[in-house]
């Protein structure tokens, strides 16, 4: 659990106390780790435009807000991103599984696993890929802060090698 382990000590430790997710198989540790925590308001979304829209309202309710997500869900939330957190230049921190890349299994996934970075890019939102626990908690304390000065999302991706680290 160590990879999922230091993802969630990085956001509690950064006073992230709302969440929205879509699930990821890769992210079933730290979605257990999340929903078990009582200070911290879970909100499971049916998609991911609309975590960027509960989220939206949660921060402007003073929340500090997190979305977990497959990369897919950032091609849904396209405009999301641009009306609203755009517009309205508001944070929220991106913790993203990256599908679609090495050791996917599901066809589907291909195309905006090869994607992913050059949308985010379009979107303007800064990215970081952690490689390590280590280096997750440290860019995630990092990011948490970073959204706030420059007011706009900022993203953590995260590839199928880091979830390794939940197996050891
Ligand atoms: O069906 C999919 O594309 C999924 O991502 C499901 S899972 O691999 O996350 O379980």
């Amino acid at each position: 659990m160590r990879g999922s382990l230091a993802i969630y000590n990085a956001l509690k430790e950064s006073n992230i106390d709302f969440i929205c997710s879509v699930p990821c198989a890769n992210l079933k540790n730290l979605l257990k780790l999340i929903e078990n925590d009582e200070d911290i308001t879970h909100i499971p979304a049916t998609r991911e435009e609309e975590a960027f829209g509960i989220c939206a309202g949660a921060y402007l309710a003073g929340k500090k807000t997190a979305i977990l997500l497959q990369n897919s869900g950032i091609g849904n939330s396209i405009n999301a991103i641009a009306s609203l957190y755009k517009t309205f230049q508001i944070p929220t921190l991106l913790i993203i599984s990256h599908r679609g890349d090495l050791k996917e299994q599901i066809p589907a996934q291909i195309p905006m696993g090869r994607w992913i970075e050059k949308l985010l890019d379009v979107c303007e939102i800064p990215t970081y890929k952690p490689k390590t626990p280590e280096e997750a908690y440290k860019l995630i304390k990092y990011a948490s802060s970073y959204m706030y000065k420059i007011s706009y999302p900022v993203a953590l991706l995260f590839d199928a090698l880091y979830w390794e680290y939940d197996l050891e």
